[in-house]
């Protein structure tokens, strides 16, 4: 990976979750003794129905906190004495159904912007490139809480992807998206890849998404399996090579 060569891996942001178990009703949901996720790493994360994909990311995003065990950030910029150096909003977490704000879609893609120190023209290149790669200029002016599930998803992570997260968890991110959708969305991912984000992805079947991942994170038994093998799309089924690059139908 020649994005991590120059950088020593304690330099970068990661997560690392240490002898966590997480139960719900005294019934367990899953154990692990270690995981670790770093900038650069592209995971697949699978599971199926209920098995605790989600509650494992947002345990890494500091949302939730396990029933036992550690999990902490290393290699983020420190917090000043009066703030609160906690595991929230290190790893951001991007749920199967965004939250969007109340406004119209560029207000979505605007409002963080104010937090990065960036020039007017790089603010202006990056709302314009996030725009393209979404294809959200014929939306502009709508209502986020009017678009469909397949627009409010490419939106959303057209809004992280302008505001260059270290680390990103995607739920699920092309379940019920037409082709087109998937397609845009595959895209943005593989741009967020490029540009070196950590990326958590969560599905609970192999696909054109799962084939952009390097590691494999499987919860199966109530534990969670770590490989550096991605199982194949081929392994479900027989997708062609259009599929194989722009994802999978429902
Ligand atoms: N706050 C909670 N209280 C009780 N049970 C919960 C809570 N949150 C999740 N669960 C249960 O934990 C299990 C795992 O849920 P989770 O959403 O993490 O699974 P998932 O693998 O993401 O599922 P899916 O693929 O269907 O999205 C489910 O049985 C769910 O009902």
């Amino acid at each position: 990976m020649a994005w991590t060569t120059n950088l020593s891996t304690s330099k970068l942001a990661q997560i690392h979750a240490q002898n966590v178990l997480m139960t719900f009703q005294k019934s367990t949901l899953f154990s692990v003794e270690q995981l670790h996720f770093k900038q650069g790493d592209v995971i697949y994360l699978q599971g199926d129905n209920g098995s605790g994909k989600s509650t494992l990311m947002k345990i890494l995003a500091g949302l939730i906190t396990p029933t036992e065990g550690t999990v902490y950030g290393q290699g983020f910029t420190p917090k000043s004495w009066w703030q609160t150096d906690s595991l929230l909003g290190k790893a951001v977490y991007l749920h199967q159904h965004p939250y969007l704000f109340e406004g119209s879609v560029k207000y979505n893609l605007t409002y963080a912007l104010n937090q990065l120190k960036l020039t007017a023209s790089e603010r202006s290149s990056r709302i314009k490139q996030a725009i393209n790669m979404a294809q959200l200029n014929d939306l502009l002016g709508h209502h986020a809480s009017d678009l469909s599930g397949g627009e409010r998803q490419r939106l959303a992570i057209a809004r992280a992807w302008i505001m260059q997260p270290k680390l990103l968890m995607l739920d699920e991110p092309i379940s019920n998206m037409d082709k087109h959708s998937q397609r845009l969305v595959l895209a943005m991912i593989n741009q967020l890849k490029q540009d070196g984000t950590g990326l958590l992805i969560s599905s609970h079947q192999t696909c054109g998404l799962t084939a952009l991942c390097q590691q494999h994170w499987h919860i199966k038994q109530k534990t969670i399996h770590t490989s550096m093998h991605v199982p194949a799309a081929e392994a479900v089924h027989q997708p062609n090579t259009t599929e194989l690059h722009y994802g999978t139908t429902n």
